[in-house]
């Protein structure tokens, strides 16, 4: 097994995960993501994809993951190892972005690494280490107002300072044609990250091609699709054997895009459980009778939401009660997941980062191959344990306002 894996990937969380994926499997790599560091040999891939549920988490218990991961990929001889973090840099001043990639450059043993959290066909790209999201500042665009972490500022430098205990260098296009010229202006001062301009796909590969041979790369999933090297190979696309007439669709985002989403698919006629947080507070919402409407409703597939999604959360405060909220919305959903699984559901489709990672803990699969791409970001998963199942986590901010429709169908 020892070096044939080219790239090992470190999502921070689950959509991340499998956003990376579908960027690889474009790149025409063979691409397995993983849920479970433990018990998953032999891997039959170019690259693994490893999911977590880092973004969030207490520093510790970040690095504890990490570490995971890193040993797996020294048992598979990864070649280069790649830390995914979300495209619109999402953490709070004590977020873990700056920490886990400290960590990586110590125990990678490299002098620098590049923060590339650009994704320009969803619109969010670097200019002058600056992070704007369709033309919009990071800080100024909805993300502001994100229910975990909201984002306080734009300047890329800046966000890094309170996480990282290494400094950041913006390398705009001029010094990215001779790299060697910013990287020893900046070797001055010991390890170091670089915040190359990346505002299109042809500056993604100029940033490849000015850094071809990094062991560590961190950023969003944009850059993976110009990493070569998969010899010309086109897209394989992963189909699932199963039936998916019977689908149910579960979201806990609170993002803009989700929640036009969800207007859209509820416009159209299809039907909707609107969970209340209040009621969820008093303990007078369960999974059992959300599941009960979800049968009832069958041929059609119903979306189940968070009132979250309708809300302007800049206002709320994050206190415990919101914060036991979202632990209830979170395992709510999982349970829901987890019923419609038992009962033969084909396809589960979930909205929003940390939402996917508590429905795919729940799920319990550990290892997936990529099935087609419904929007930029968002492919099908399909469990190897279980491959009747097609499971789709979207980013909250990734798809169109028909994202929900598109994802019911069978088609690319
Ligand atoms: N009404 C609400 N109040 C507090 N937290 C909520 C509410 N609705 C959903 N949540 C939580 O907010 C978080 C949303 O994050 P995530 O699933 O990553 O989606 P997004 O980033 O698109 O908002 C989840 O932890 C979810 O459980
Ligand atoms: O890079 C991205 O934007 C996504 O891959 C991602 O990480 C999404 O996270 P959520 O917005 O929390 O779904």
């Amino acid at each position: 097994m020892m070096g044939n894996i080219k790239l090992g990937v470190i999502a921070d969380d689950f959509t991340g995960a499998s956003d990376a994926a579908s960027f690889l499997v474009k790149a025409g790599y063979r691409v397995i993501l993983l849920t479970d560091v433990r018990g998953v040999q032999p891997l039959d891939c170019d690259c693994v994809v490893v999911a977590q549920k880092i973004r969030s988490v207490p520093p510790k218990e970040a690095i504890r993951q990490v570490q995971a991961a890193l040993g797996l990929f020294r048992a598979l001889g990864v070649e280069k190892v790649y830390y995914k973090y979300c495209s619109t840099f999402d953490s709070t001043p004590k977020g873990n972005i700056g920490i886990i990639g400290d960590y990586l450059m110590e125990a990678l043993d490299v002098p620098y690494t590049l923060l590339c959290p650009s994704l320009p066909v969803n619109g969010r790209t670097v200019k002058d280490g600056r992070l704007y999201v369709n033309g919009q500042p990071l800080d100024e665009s909805p993300m502001r107002n994100h229910p975990l972490n909201p984002m306080w500022d734009s300047y890329i430098p800046n966000l890094m300072k309170e996480q990282s205990g290494y400094p950041c260098y913006v390398l705009d296009r001029e010094t990215l044609k001779q790299p060697s010229k910013g990287v020893n202006e900046a070797q001055k001062t010991g390890k170091f990250y670089l915040v190359p301009d990346y505002e299109t796909e042809e500056d993604g590969r100029a940033i490849l091609a000015a850094f071809p041979d990094l062991r560590l790369y961190t950023g969003g999933s944009g850059l993976l699709e110009y990493f070569g090297g998969a010899g010309g190979r086109g897209e394989t696309v992963y189909k699932s054997e199963g039936d998916s007439e019977k689908a149910v669709i579960l979201c806990g985002s609170c993002s803009e895009m989700s929640g036009r989403q969800i207007r859209s698919y509820i416009e159209k006629g299809h039907p909707f459980v609107r969970i209340d947080s209040e009621k969820l507070l008093a303990g007078e919402v369960n999974a059992e009778q959300i599941f009960e409407t979800v049968l009832q409703n069958l041929p059609e597939t119903t979306v189940v939401y968070s009132d979250g999604v309708e809300k302007n959360m800049s206002g709320v405060a994050r206190d415990e009660t919101f914060t036991k909220l979202s632990t209830l919305f979170e395992k709510l959903l999982a349970d829901l997941s987890e019923k419609t699984l038992q009962a033969g559901f084909g396809k589960i489709v979930v909205a929003g980062g940390e939402t996917s990672g508590a429905v795919t803990l729940r799920l319990n699969y550990h290892a997936y191959h990529i099935g087609r791409v419904i929007a930029p970001g968002v492919p099908m998963l399909i469990p190897v344990e279980n491959p009747k199942l097609q499971l789709a986590l979207k980013s909250g901010n990734f798809g169109d306002e028909e994202f929900f429709t598109k994802s019911l169908s069978e088609e690319k």
